[in-house]
């Protein structure tokens, strides 16, 4: 009972978020965004340079834990380390009254996950594949520099001007890094989740992999009396992109890197007329 009333005054109290129209520092919040694992993310006006930015403030109650602070500040480090055009660059950082906030540009757009499920936009084979060659890319220039996203998902991806932007790097970790923040380790996990926090490229495979599917189902309707089955039985792939699903998802021999999947891709998109299995 004690642990409700603690994560009702959080949720409701501690944690209010602050409301439009609120001044913080030079920026005026124009709305939440979300409310995420360690804070709360606002669209923001910037008051000096008159740009939509996005504010990430530690949530209250997390202060001065491992989960809070010392979270935004790995956030900070991975956004300052990164320089390229389709992910968010970090600003800067400060503190109003006892909170921590994390400045860093705003992507506009929607969602790929708001586009395929509430503009229901669908997506061939192909179209698919070229998405993917795109996020493949941003996903190998982390690698590049040492950087493991973790949480390649269609959530987190903007799309905005034909482009695919990576956004949400609250759980990238650089190689060598512990993957978790408290105390208990992967193992802790069940086998699925072992594999997506894994701080190792096989990690943002793996998620690639099931987003391929994701974009690869936006087609697919389900026929009403027939159960369901695996996405194997599903979908009608070609025997190439079926081959790179199943390498991505570790059922054949693992890619050993975001590039070895790229070659596969591009050279599934340089031969014309292919034949759906
Ligand atoms: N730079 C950005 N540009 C545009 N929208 C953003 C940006 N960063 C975050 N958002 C939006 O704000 C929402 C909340 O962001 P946040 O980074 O807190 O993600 P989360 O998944 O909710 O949190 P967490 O990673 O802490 O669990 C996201 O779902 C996304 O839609």
């Amino acid at each position: 009972m004690w642990n409700k009333i603690v994560t009702w005054w959080n949720n409701t109290v501690r944690d209010r978020a602050y409301l439009p129209g609120r001044q913080i520092d030079r920026y005026r919040i124009s709305k939440v965004l979300g409310m995420g694992s360690y804070g709360i993310a606002y669209l923001a006006l910037d008051l000096i340079s008159h740009t939509q930015v996005v504010l990430k403030q530690v949530k209250p109650s997390l202060r001065h834990s491992p989960k809070g602070e010392d979270m935004q500040a790995y956030e900070q480090k991975v956004l300052a380390a990164l320089s390229h055009p389709q992910i968010p660059r970090w600003l800067r950082s400060f503190t109003y009254r006892q909170d921590s906030f994390l400045v860093m540009t705003f992507i506009e757009g929607p969602t790929l996950e708001e586009a395929l499920f509430e503009q229901m936009i669908t997506i061939d084979e192909r179209s698919a594949a070229r998405l993917m060659k795109k996020i493949g890319e941003i996903v190998a220039h982390l690698h590049e520099h040492r950087l493991i996203h973790r949480d390649v998902r269609i959530p987190n991806v903007i799309w905005h001007h034909d482009e695919p932007y990576l956004i949400d790097f609250g759980l990238a970790r650089f190689l060598g890094d512990s993957p978790t923040y408290a105390a208990e380790t992967l193992s802790a996990y069940d086998s699925e989740k072992q594999l997506k926090r894994e701080v190792a490229p096989s990690s943002d495979l793996f998620a690639l992999g099931h987003f391929f599917l994701f974009l690869l189902y936006s087609g697919f309707t389900p026929s009403e009396d027939e159960p369901e089955r695996s996405w194997e039985q599903e979908l009608s792939l070609s025997p190439a992109v079926h081959g790179m699903i199943r390498r991505l998802l570790q059922l054949d021999a693992p890619y050993p890197s975001v590039e070895a999947f790229l070659v596969d891709l591009e050279e599934f998109l340089d031969k014309p007329n292919h034949s759906s299995a």
